[in-house]
């Protein structure tokens, strides 16, 4: 027999209201089989004669986190047969709960998202908690709100508020909710169902309005005004997003609806849903959904009845850029932190630098004064190991220097009490080489954060052979509890994400040298999505942290390491990147990177010393053919990094790449799926190599 996903259960209370629960946890998502039963249950209350009024509500303080994610990947591979178009929004939705006979109250707790909005938006009246999260993060996964929350959600709150929430994917507190009419009243958890009760009995008896969300027009602006929000909004996402489309979808329906009237606007945008769901946005951005969650699910560390210890304490090493970084994310996260420098004058920097940090933060609107005080006062300096008696993990992020780390690691075997976590930020150097003068190989491990590492939302954990389950979910805890992805690496040169890199740039240098046109290769690179370039991105980096990260690559991988001489020549002539104003662009005052005629003469110097003469093929390539030249050498270095057990799934690698590297998430799973097609490709890189 088939086992069912969710349910809701209904309960007649001597009252004569009855109480519908969504169960399935853990969010009460929205399978086929929970909308089937809620179509039952509801059907049931409408016709049984003890009922009055009706409550929908989610069970263990959830209202529903929306419709069931992981059934998009079944009526993707057609495992299961979508309902027909208007199915849930019209004759679930609108036909049995908006226009039922009797009133219908949501009860919202915890959260209402996507799907589970849009059954609250069916009902004739909500009622929330205050810190409820109510939403229509759609958007985030390739599709639109297909419940019905196109047409309900501008009719509640207006369309310029609407089209802010679906387009950022953004929820709304409960107490925002009050403001914006998308909730009718606020009740504390315990009085929830209760007061949504008596709020269903005062609509029955005409003591509250009962409204048809659908037909509601008061809070819908002038056809006119409409217009120029819609058009407004087009340019915004044409401007930002110019590769995805659904977001133009979910305007064209949203204007479908207002012109048209709500029952035309459910059905294109049922119409327009169930298209998005087969596309390959919504399939990579549901892939990317479930491959974030998944990687903190390491097979053999997690699976085995591990619990995280409680990190009460920590200690970093080195005030810089890195330690600054790591110990202003660890501070927003009420982690007390002991910040440590060799003297009081690079202290008194660091410390600066975490401050200037949170002061950007108070700047931009994203945390209070007050809040800036609290998290400021967990941060203590120090110039010596004598607070380190307590302290539960210590992240060391001074300079790639392997005797200082060295020394570093055994001065804290000596101060740090013996469960203490030893973690390194290293970016290239062997973990075993830095634990190499201790005896607690077992508790070190890799910590390596992203530049600025308050900001940057990936953080590679590194275990070695030695390292402990235990501390991989300390420090899986601690990452997620500063709202990082930790992704779990093995111990190699560059781990995941640098190795990624690497041939990122590498190819880029191999076809300028043999005609490709520089600029031509980061417009096209940044048209297909990349944050930037792989000239830009050196620019931004630096030539000598190139060249650094370079040499380990020279190193440990030298029969694939492609050595251009375009970076020593130009850093001979004082050109090492944006920093000196001068790389591969010309910076103004502004740092706004500009076209460098002069490039064309390092180019050609290149070739000469290089002894490599152009290939007209390369003079003349398309942008497909950059795109694949670029990205099927980081394709192939991923496919190194999985064979050798440096990651432990392939999901890991796309969720790295798409965080550490920037590659655009909504193309994942089609450049998974072409992989066959990148040999030919590879092979004419190899060819002119
Ligand atoms: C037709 C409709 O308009 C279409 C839709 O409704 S599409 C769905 C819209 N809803 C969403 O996008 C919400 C997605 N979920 C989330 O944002 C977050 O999971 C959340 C805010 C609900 C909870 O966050 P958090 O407490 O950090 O827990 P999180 O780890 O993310 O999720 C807990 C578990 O629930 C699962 N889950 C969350 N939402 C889910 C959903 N809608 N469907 C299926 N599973 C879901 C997660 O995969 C995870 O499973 P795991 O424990 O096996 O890894």
């Amino acid at each position: 027999m088939k086992s069912s996903k969710g349910r809701t259960t209904l309960e007649v209370g001597a009252d004569g209201v009855a109480i519908i629960t969504i169960i399935n946890p853990p969010v009460n998502s929205l399978s086929f089989d929970v909308l089937n039963s809620l179509k039952d249950s509801c059907e049931q209350a409408l016709g049984r004669d003890d009922v009055k009024a009706i409550v929908v509500t989610g069970a263990q303080g959830k209202f529903s986190g929306g419709f069931d994610i992981s059934a998009f990947g079944k009526i993707q591979d057609k495992s299961v047969t979508a309902p027909k178009p208007g199915f849930v929004s019209l004759e679930i939705l609108s036909d049995v709960l908006a226009a039922g006979k009797k009133p219908f109250v949501a009860a919202i707790d915890g959260l209402a998202l996507g799907g589970g909005l849009e059954v609250a938006l069916a009902c004739h009246a909500r009622i929330s908690t205050p810190n409820a999260q109510l939403g229509l993060p759609e958007l985030q996964l390739g599709v639109i709100p297909g419940f019905g929350g196109t047409q309900a959600l501008p009719r509640l709150v207006g369309i310029a508020k609407a089209l802010e929430m679906m387009l950022t994917s953004k929820p709304v507190k409960g107490e925002e909710a009050l403001s914006l009419c998308l909730v009718d009243a606020l009740a504390s958890p315990n009085e929830l169902v209760s007061t949504a009760r008596r709020w269903a009995l005062d609509i029955l008896e005409r003591k509250r309005p009962w409204v048809i969300t659908y037909y509601k027009t008061d809070k819908l602006e002038p056809l006119g005004e409409v217009r120029e929000m819609l058009k407004f909004a087009r340019d915004q996402v044409r401007k930002r997003a110019p590769n995805l489309k659904h977001p133009l979808v979910l305007i064209d329906v949203i204007e479908g609806g207002v012109i048209s009237g709500a029952r035309a606007g459910l059905l294109k945008e049922a119409e327009a849903f169930q298209g998005l769901v087969e596309s390959d946005t919504c399939r990579s951005l549901v892939h990317i959904f479930f491959a974030q969650r998944g990687t903190t699910k390491v097979p053999r560390v997690t699976d085995v009845g591990l619990k995280p210890r409680k990190i009460k304490k920590v200690a970093v090493l080195g005030g810089g850029l890195m330690g600054s970084g790591i110990a202003t994310a660890l501070i927003l996260s009420n982690y007390p932190v002991i910040l440590k420098e060799v003297n009081d004058m690079f202290l008194q920097s660091g410390i600066g630098r975490v401050k200037a940090n949170l002061q950007s933060r108070v700047k931009k609107g994203k945390m209070s004064q007050e809040k800036f005080e609290k998290a400021l006062s967990l941060l203590k300096g120090a110039v010596d190991y004598e607070n380190f008696r307590d302290v539960d993990m210590v992240i060391e992020a001074v300079i790639e220097n392997v005797s200082l780390k060295q020394q570093i690691f055994s001065d804290l075997e000596k101060f740090c009490p013996s469960h203490c976590i030893l973690a390194s930020n290293t970016s290239t150097i062997d973990l075993d080489l830095i634990g190499e003068k201790t005896r607690s190989q077992d508790r070190i491990i890799g910590a390596h954060f992203f530049s600025p590492a308050h900001v940057m939302p990936l953080l590679e954990i590194v275990r070695t052979q030695k390292t402990s389950p235990q501390v991989i979910i300390d420090l899986l805890d601690v990452g997620k509890k500063i709202k990082k992805t930790p992704v779990m690496v093995g111990n190699c040169t560059g781990f995941a994400v640098n190795r990624m890199f690497f041939p990122y740039t590498q190819a880029a240098f191999l076809l300028v040298e043999r005609g490709a046109a520089i600029y031509q290769i980061d417009r096209v690179i940044t048209k297909f999505g990349m944050p930037m370039g792989p000239f830009r991105l050196c620019d931004l980096v630096g030539f000598g942290v190139a060249i650094a990260t370079g040499g380990q690559f020279v190193l440990n991988f030298p029969e694939r390491t492609y050595k251009t001489m375009v970076i020593p020549l130009m850093q001979e002539d004082k050109r090492a990147g944006e920093s000196t104003r001068r790389g591969f662009y010309a910076y103004d005052e502004k740092r706004k990177a500009s076209p460098d005629p002069e490039i064309k003469k390092y180019i050609d110097k290149a070739r000469e010393i290089s002894g490599v003469t152009i290939d007209p093929k390369l003079t003349k390539l398309s942008d497909k053919d950059i795109v694949e030249m670029i990205f099927f050498p980081v394709v192939n270095e991923a496919c190194r990094v999985l064979a050798e057990g440096i990651a432990v799934k392939a999901s890991d690698l796309d969720i790295s790449a798409v965080m550490g590297m920037g590659f655009p998430p909504y193309r994942v799973q089609l450049w998974n799926r072409q992989s066959p097609a990148y040999k030919a490709n590879t092979d004419l890189l190899l060819a002119v190599s």
